[in-house]
């Protein structure tokens, strides 16, 4: 999942093949050691004082180089491409470009800023999309979930026959909503309060720092009956819509930049997956969840993979 998730950003983002499943990469460890880094330092503030950390902080160090040398290498390359008059894809990567060439002059600064978006970009937007994937499929191999389909009178045999029903649950998100209520991979976010403010009658200084959890909130039986069943049914477009309970992309202003292209790509994917292959679990692994700053099944969803063409 992490890698087709990273062909499609690279691709759609940047205009870039990374060739992944040809050729082994580095940049899916290196995102994820960045991730690893971040929590880290937030869980310990003092995490990069201590001596036994050092070689850690080496390896991270590394990563978020290669994340920023790689950036600079293919803005790099697009920049002359686009001054040369050639050709260039009209992705991401053009576009900041050419919001960074109405500047009056490139800073060294605003250079570092362009890679810090970057590498933005492309940690927030591989991740999360691989988990959730990950995840639905985990949950398509869940006992309540086969059952909710049969309500929906799919013949929903060995793991996912697929009938126009299914699909539709696909296409309309429902399942993929329903999949970041229960395992929201970006699990939370905060704010920091500007001024004093008062909320739900507490009292609150300015300065504070909030913090939120989609997680704990998508599973409060007070928002959401009977919580960790997992029923696409909830998000059915004739149901009532959860009122500030279920934020997985967050709220307002800043909330995330990607939400309908990862979206989209969840869809494309999963649809792409399911039409050709068959899922089956290995049996043994637990449905358990791992915080690696961003969740991901514990046992990494190790599945029997078979061609659809294949049983016929
Ligand atoms: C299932 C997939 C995804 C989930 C659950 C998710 C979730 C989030 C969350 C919770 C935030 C924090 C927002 C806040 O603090 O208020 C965020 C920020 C962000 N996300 Fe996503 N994200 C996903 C996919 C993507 C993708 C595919 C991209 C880009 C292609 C992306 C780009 C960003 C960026 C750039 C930010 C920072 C926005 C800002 O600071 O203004 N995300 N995301």
């Amino acid at each position: 999942m992490n890698v087709c998730c990273l062909l499609d950003n690279s691709q759609v983002a940047f205009g870039v093949d990374l060739d992944l499943l040809k050729t082994s990469t580095p940049f899916p460890k290196a995102i994820e050691t960045c991730l690893k880094g971040m929590v880290y330092s937030i869980e310990d503030i003092f995490f990069q004082f201590n001596p036994k950390n050092r070689p850690f902080i080496k390896e991270v160090r590394e990563a978020c180089r290669l994340l920023r040398t790689t950036g600079a290498q293919w803005i790099h390359e697009r920049k002359t491409a686009m001054e040369n008059g050639d050709d260039v894809p009209k992705d991401i990567l053009t576009q900041i470009i050419k919001s960074a060439g109405q500047e009056d002059s490139m800073t060294k600064e605003d250079e570092e800023f362009m890679l810090d978006n970057f590498v933005t970009f492309f940690i927030a937007g591989q991740e999360t999309t691989a988990n959730q994937l990950a995840f639905c499929i985990m949950e398509l191999q869940n006992k309540t979930f086969t059952i909710n389909l049969i309500k929906y009178g799919s013949a929903f045999q060995d793991c996912c026959s697929l009938t126009y029903t299914f699909i539709h649950l696909f296409t309309s998100l429902q399942v993929l909503k329903e999949t970041l209520r229960i395992y929201p991979t970006a699990p939370g976010t905060s704010r920091e309060l500007p001024e004093d403010m008062v909320i739900s009658g507490i009292h609150i200084p300015g300065g504070c720092i909030c913090i939120f959890s989609s997680y704990a909130t998508g599973r409060m039986e007070k928002f959401f009956k009977d919580p960790l069943t997992f029923d696409p049914d909830r998000f059915h477009p004739d149901a009532p819509k959860p009122y500030y309970c279920y934020y997985p992309f967050s709220l307002g202003p800043r909330s995330c930049l990607g939400q309908n292209f990862a979206q989209m790509e969840a869809k494309v994917v999963m649809a792409k997956l399911l039409q050709r292959f068959d899922f089956t679990l290995v049996p043994g692994q637990t449905f358990d969840i791992l915080d690696t700053g961003t969740l991901r099944p514990k046992s990494g969803v190790v599945c029997t993979v078979s061609h659809r063409n294949d049983k016929k």
